[in-house]
């Protein structure tokens, strides 16, 4: 694993919560992109070389809508940037992590994504992005 890709926090209101992170970063968000396969409408901030992904549910069954019900708005989950995917899912299973997807899926920000259950990373939601290139 090459660094952290972005880390993915859970909101309730996407428009809301760009204005706070503006304030925060003192810079505002530099793309929205909705992911309609995960159900969410993503913001992306830029923090020097780090990432920052807010993620509001789009409908009910969304994994952010499920989250929040639980545990409320918060830190959901940490992403890796990875250069081989499919390598890294073969080398995580010989491991026993459990792999959500065995077919990297198409995320946000232009990535190949694959998800690490919680149960088996000490509670943390890890997600693995390969960048799509042309
Ligand atoms: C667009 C994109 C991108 O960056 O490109 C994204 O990030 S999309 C980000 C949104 N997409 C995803 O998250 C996809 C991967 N996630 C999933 O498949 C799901 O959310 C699971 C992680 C499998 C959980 O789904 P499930 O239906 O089992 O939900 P559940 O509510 O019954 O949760 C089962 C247990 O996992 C815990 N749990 C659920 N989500 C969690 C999270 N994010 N971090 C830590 N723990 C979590 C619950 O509290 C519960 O624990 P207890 O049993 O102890 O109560
Ligand atoms: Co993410």
């Amino acid at each position: 694993m090459n660094k952290i890709e972005h880390i993915g926090i859970a909101v309730k209101n996407l428009k809301d919560s760009n204005e706070l992170f503006s304030k925060l970063f003192g810079e505002p968000h530099y793309k929205v992109e909705e992911v309609k396969s995960e159900g969410v409408k993503t913001s992306f901030f830029k923090v020097g070389n780090n990432k920052i992904e807010l993620l509001e549910a789009t409908k009910k069954s969304s994994p952010i809508a499920k989250f929040i019900d639980k545990k409320g708005e918060g830190i959901h989950h940490i992403a890796f940037d990875v250069d081989d995917i499919k390598a890294e899912i073969k080398r995580l299973k010989k491991e026993g992590f459990k792999v959500l997807n065995d077919t990297p899926k198409k995320g946000a920000d232009n990535k190949l994504v694959v998800f690490l259950h919680p149960k088996s990373t000490n509670g943390v939601l890890i997600e693995l992005c390969q960048e799509i290139k042309e």
